[in-house]
């Protein structure tokens, strides 16, 4: 319909992003050994959106996920938390941006045994010098379930409750994003569905933003939407994805020629 010029903002208008690389590389080593593990990716993360990234294996995720949140510098091309570009930020500001408005969630857990499940959520607020919104931590301990295991330490927990402790200490400052690098890469499926769901009621009831890196179909049918990698490149996104839908994708992986498969080399090979 015509008639409507100036009455709403245009549709194609992006949604703001909580965290987006733009025209980023990433090159290891020098020479003959160069590695290229991320090759001009252009790619927003929505903020209050779930996000899952997926690709073979060396296609460049952990790259992507670490370049996004500030652990590890682009080679060329910048990287935004927000509106913050991380490149230009020196070590102290960066680490203050990384406690400040990033949360992370890794494979391993990362719980700190001596500390109780209560200290360990607030243990990022501690170091920062924050106090605690004592309503959202409440809040978060009643989601992930261990209102009765405060005082417990990590080792007194099951693999899949340690994690639930991890998500419910990334969220506890209420960070601009949350990236989770194989939340489930050592949980069972039940316990793994639960770390899932978890994040999934961050973004979806909470508000949050969650970034995830997954080998698993499963694990990425919770996002609202999934990016592929392929040798360091972005080659499709999809809304909406189901388990099947993405095992689907995940197979024309398998069906390239056979040396894309491999780590991502840029020329040659460092091989013997
Ligand atoms: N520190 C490093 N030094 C040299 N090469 C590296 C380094 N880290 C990653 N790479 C290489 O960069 C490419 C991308 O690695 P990356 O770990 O990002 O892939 P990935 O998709 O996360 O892989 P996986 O699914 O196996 O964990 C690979 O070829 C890898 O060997």
């Amino acid at each position: 319909m015509s008639g409507m010029s100036g009455m709403s903002a245009p549709p194609t208008a992006e949604p703001p992003t909580a965290a987006r690389v733009v025209d980023a590389s990433k090159v290891y080593g020098s020479g003959e050994a160069a590695v290229r593990a991320l090759d001009a990716v252009t790619v927003g993360f929505p903020a209050g959106r779930f996000t899952a990234i997926m690709g073979p294996s060396g296609s460049g995720k952990s790259t992507l996920m670490h370049c996004a949140a500030g652990l590890d510098s682009l080679s060329s091309g910048s990287a935004y938390i927000g509106d913050t570009e991380l490149g230009p930020l020196g070590d102290r500001r960066l680490t203050l941006l990384r406690r400040e408005r990033v949360g992370f969630v890794f494979q391993s857990f990362n719980l700190v045994p001596t500390l109780t499940v209560a200290e360990n959520i607030t243990l990022p607020l501690d170091l920062a010098g924050r106090r605690p919104d004592a309503e959202w931590v409440n809040t978060l301990v009643a989601v992930v379930g261990l209102g009765d295991r405060l005082s417990h330490r990590p080792g007194e927990l099951s693999g899949g409750q340690q994690q639930r402790v991890a998500v419910a200490r990334a969220l506890a400052g209420r960070p601009q994003v949350v990236f989770a690098d194989e939340p489930t890469g050592n949980l069972d499926s039940r316990s793994g569905g639960e770390v899932l769901d978890l994040l999934g009621r961050a973004v979806h009831d909470m508000g949050r933003t969650v970034v995830m890196v997954t080998h698993d179909p499963g694990a990425a049918a919770h996002a609202d939407e999934v990016v592929f990698l392929a040798d360091g490149r972005l080659v499709d996104r999809m809304a909406a994805p189901t388990a099947a839908k993405v095992l689907d994708r995940m197979k024309a992986f398998d069906g390239r020629p056979a040396d894309t498969g491999r780590d991502a080399a840029v020329r040659g090979s460092a091989g013997s």
